[in-house]
């Protein structure tokens, strides 16, 4: 099955194009405004509509509150609910419940103890996205462009989708599904030319490098 595919941090109507161009499953809107890469709902649902039913929009939030997730729900109308802060399963579960969307629940990964947490986020959650966690100091929760050791995911057994993130660029993400195995993944830095600046031909390179793999 051709490996799924999520470009994040989108701000543009030309680089939604662009990705939909490349054959991206996911455009990834952001809201969390220390990104450099975060949309106003009024930005988001320009977006939103130019996109159409060409891809599926992941709406990211962190740690939101009931009047932003009501807000991106009532007025983006995205087709998934990323969550990418410190969402325990409990919340995560309240989340899918309120909007009434698939939430996609982000597990930051360092170590193999961190996977210890996934059976309960998998339980409540739609799809699991495995980033690498935050280096020490970091303003942003993911889109750090750091990688984790793939390894860990090796002969993962989830009964829930999975993407994997965290460093990923058209010359890396072979190798990433070599080891891994995974279904689908999602990159931000890997195809920005700088922070929340994406480049159109580095997402065509990403998009073909993951379906060639
Ligand atoms: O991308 C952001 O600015 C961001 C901000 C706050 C929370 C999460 C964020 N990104 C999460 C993503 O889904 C990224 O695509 C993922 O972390 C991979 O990022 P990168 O390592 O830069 O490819």
């Amino acid at each position: 099955m051709s490996t799924l595919v999520k470009i994040c941090g989108l701000r543009t109507p030309e680089t939604v194009e662009a990705a939909i161009a490349a054959g991206a499953d996911m455009v990834g809107l952001v809201f969390f405004p220390r990104s450099p890469r975060n949309v106003s709902i009024a930005e988001a649902k320009a977006l939103r509509e130019r996109v159409g039913g060409r891809a599926l929009v992941v709406a990211l939030t962190v740690d939101a509150d009931d009047a932003l997730l009501d807000a991106i729900r009532d007025e983006v109308r995205p087709d998934i609910i990323q969550l990418h802060g410190h969402e325990t399963p409990e919340r995560t579960a309240a989340t899918k419940a309120r909007t009434g969307l698939p939430v996609m629940k982000a597990i930051g990964v360092a170590e193999a103890g961190d996977l210890a947490q996934v059976p309960a986020y998998a339980a409540v959650s739609d799809r699991i996205l495995f980033d690498a966690k935050p280096p020490r100091g970091a303003v942003l929760p993911g889109g750090n462009g750091v990688a984790f050791d793939w390894r860990l995911l090796a002969g993962l057994d989830l009964a829930k989708p999975f993407m994997l993130s965290g460093g990923l660029e058209p010359g890396n993400v072979a190798e990433a599904l070599r080891i891994t195995g995974a279904p689908g993944v999602d990159v931000s830095s890997g195809v920005e030319r700088a922070p929340g600046d994406k480049d159109p031909e580095r997402i065509a390179a990403f998009v073909k490098a993951a379906r060639g793999a």
